[in-house]
């Protein structure tokens, strides 16, 4: 009987999920810019691109208007092709081939002899297709701007031999320099139909977590603050820099990462302490050094939010004023005289700046307005340990 999940294939890479939540206006424009050629096939080259960093859900959100597309035309389909995995101009030919079911030479052809094959061989079966060119910058990259603009000017090639326009363009790339490297009529040929991912908000990223995990995992097998302590992580935030903020990939990851672990475990919920392991695992490990220049009292306070944190094992986050009456506890037992309340709020926003502890502001009504705090990234045990041990050095005890 399974306990923590009911359908792990939902928490993997490829799934497309019934829900794309927070990209229902990408889908909703790339069905208004293909509408002309869905309702009339044939009659209009409609090309456009879609930008965004790395988890924003251009993949997906296309893929998803591939199946609208195959549901609402019985004559037009839907191509995607990774540029990723082909990087040259017949590769990426061979592969459009290869999904419209047409047979095409392996071999032994230049790239303009393939084209004209796969041009007569659409016109001869009477095949619509919107292509999706994923990743776009590698075919560039690797092969220049001139076989992107062959594709990019097909429609010129129709029209020089009385043929319909048989394909729809969608490109897909993380901004728009694979398009400065293109000739001027190609640029121009492309226009500036262009759909954009921002990176995700944490309140995105926590949504987005919600909706898979109830298509994946068994209910009561995980908790919101579970989620929200990933989204922590995982969402945009102006004070980091970190290349996954904003990326529901990573965030999935980690979901999928900390599932397993109370799988593993045997147990039948996912934990702080599982998520904070997974986190662990996809970055970097403790941060030692970083860890001894905090100022002394900082250390003591981190130390108190970690040993509070731990008294409480099935909730992510706990409240300030938990993690003040720990420190001053602790600062007795150091001999230490305590700082003021105005200083822990310093030391919690440094050590937030750092990237130790995340911080929300509790829901209201459930908690009153209280400022919480977790810690995602690090196991709590080998923290304690760490801490203890460079408190005790530098107190000489
Ligand atoms: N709005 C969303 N709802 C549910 N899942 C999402 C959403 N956005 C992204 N995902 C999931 O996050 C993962 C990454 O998304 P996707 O591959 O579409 O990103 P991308 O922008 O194409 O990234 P890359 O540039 O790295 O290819 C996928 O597993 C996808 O299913």
């Amino acid at each position: 009987m399974p306990r923590i999940f009911k359908n792990e294939a939902a928490l993997t890479p490829e799934y497309i999920p019934s829900k794309l939540p927070h990209r229902e206006e990408q889908l909703k424009q790339l069905e208004t810019y293909f509408s002309g050629f869905l309702e009339s096939p044939g009659s209009m080259y409609p090309k456009v691109v879609l930008i965004g960093r790395p988890g924003s859900g251009k993949t997906v959100t296309s893929r998803k208007f591939g199946n609208y597309v195959v549901r609402s035309s019985e004559r037009v389909r839907y191509v995607h092709v990774s540029c990723f995995l082909n990087r040259t101009l017949s590769s990426v030919l061979k592969d459009i081939g290869v999904q419209l079911n047409i047979a095409i030479p392996k071999r032994g052809f230049s790239t303009e002899e393939l084209l004209k094959m796969l041009l007569d061989m659409v016109r001869d079966k009477d095949i619509y297709a919107i292509v999706a060119l994923d990743d776009v910058f590698h075919l560039v990259n690797n092969s220049g701007p001139h076989a992107l603009g062959t594709l990019i000017r097909l429609g010129e090639e129709y029209v020089s031999r009385g043929d319909k326009y048989r394909f729809g363009l969608i490109l897909i790339s993380q901004d728009l320099t694979f398009r400065d490297q293109l000739d001027r009529s190609s640029q121009s040929a492309l226009g500036n139909a262009v759909i954009k991912f921002e990176p995700y908000t944490k309140d995105q990223i926590f949504e987005i977590l919600l909706a898979r995990a109830q298509e994946a995992l068994v209910d009561g097998a995980y908790d919101e603050e579970i989620l929200e302590m990933i989204a922590d992580v995982a969402g945009v935030d102006e004070k980091s820099m970190d290349e996954h903020r904003g990326d529901a990939r990573y965030a999935i990851d980690i979901l999928w990462r900390a599932s397993k672990l109370a799988e593993m475990k045997g147990v039948d919920r996912i934990l702080p302490e599982h998520v904070r392991e997974a986190i662990k695992n996809t970055l970097r490990g403790i941060r030692s050094d970083e860890l001894r220049m905090l100022p002394l009292h900082e250390k003591i306070f981190l130390l108190a939010i970690v040993r509070s944190l731990m008294k409480n094992p099935n909730s992510p986050y706990i409240p300030f004023g938990t993690a003040e009456d720990e420190y001053q506890m602790l600062c007795e037992q150091y001999g230490q005289e305590p700082r003021k309340h105005t200083q822990l709020w310093e030391y919690l926003r440094d050590l937030n700046t750092k990237g130790f502890v995340e911080t929300r502001t509790s829901s209201k009504g459930m908690r009153g307005r209280t400022t919480l705090i977790s810690i995602p990234s690090e196991p709590l045990e080998t923290l304690k340990e760490e801490l203890e041990k460079i408190i005790k050095g530098e107190l000489g005890t």
